[in-house]
């Protein structure tokens, strides 16, 4: 069984099928990506996976467990976290306090123990903030760590997004759109270091209109319009799928 099985998932708003029947997979290590033109249904399975939307039918399995009825905080718990499309961090907060946060879902401490400040709260708590400096270190944020999230340039924000998702724990992670709004040589160190996280053995699925960054990227791709699976297969394969090109990649060049 893959680390990640989606299995013929729908949901209807109203009297639009945003998404039919979709099945994807992705195995441990691989990036995934998940393309398809604006509206097709790509953020709606984000929500889904992430247990913000319920799928109509369908079934989902996670590193080998059932992912129905589970919350979007048991999600995380099990090690699957995502990032959004309009980066949303705590703004007013400085970069560690970012990061922080993201490691609060593994608090093992009581809330008596926060709340008298036992041995075990700051055992736990410098051990956290120790965990959060070193992960800020290899996202290559070190020299930010007491900045406001606000100073940051964007391609800074979006790293700092990522660490947060990594700080719950996640060993998958979901990056929607992480590309939007960057110039070609940001967004070219974004692939740099998606890869670097690939490296590191997190998998990742990824959506994103940069067809730059998703063929230079992608061990496999999923094409999504209107809601339906249209193709699947490798980089190459997907860019001389005439149904792709026809849907979607004139949309935009590809080098
Ligand atoms: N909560 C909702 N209520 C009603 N319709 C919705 C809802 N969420 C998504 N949709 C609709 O479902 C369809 C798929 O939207 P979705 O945002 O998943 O597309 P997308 O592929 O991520 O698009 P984009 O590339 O523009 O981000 C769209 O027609 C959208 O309007």
């Amino acid at each position: 069984m893959a680390y990640l099985e989606v299995n013929k998932i729908s949901i209807r708003f109203g009297g639009l099928t945003a998404i039919d029947k979709f099945d994807f997979k992705v195995e441990k290590g691989q990036i995934v990506s998940i393309i398809g033109p604006n509206g097709a249904g790509k953020t709606t399975v984000f929500n889904i996976l992430s247990g913000i939307y319920r799928a109509a039918e369908g079934e989902i399995t996670f590193d080998g467990r059932n992912l129905k009825d589970k919350s979007p905080q048991e999600i995380v718990s099990l090690g699957m976290a995502r990032t959004f499309q309009n980066i949303r961090l705590f703004y007013d907060m400085r970069v560690i306090e970012n990061v922080l946060i993201g490691t609060h879902i593994r608090t093992g401490y009581r809330f008596l123990d926060g709340l008298f400040r036992t041995k075990r709260f700051h055992l736990e708590e410098g051990e956290k903030i120790r965990y959060a400096a070193d992960l800020l270190k290899t996202v290559g944020l070190e020299k930010r760590i007491h900045d406001y999230a606000d100073n940051l340039p964007y391609g800074e924000q979006r790293k700092l997004e990522i660490a947060r998702a990594i700080a719950t724990g996640a060993r998958l992670l979901l990056l929607d759109e992480p590309a939007a709004g960057m110039n070609p040589q940001e967004s070219e160190e974004l692939r740099q270091f998606i890869l670097q996280l690939k490296n590191q053995g997190y998998t990742i699925l990824l959506i994103e209109h940069d067809m730059n960054v998703v063929m230079n990227l992608s061990d496999y791709i999923y094409v999504l319009d209107y809601g339906k699976k249209i193709a699947e297969g490798k980089p190459q394969e997907i860019l001389e799928n005439q149904q792709v090109v026809a849907a979607y990649l004139g949309e935009g060049e590809v080098e």
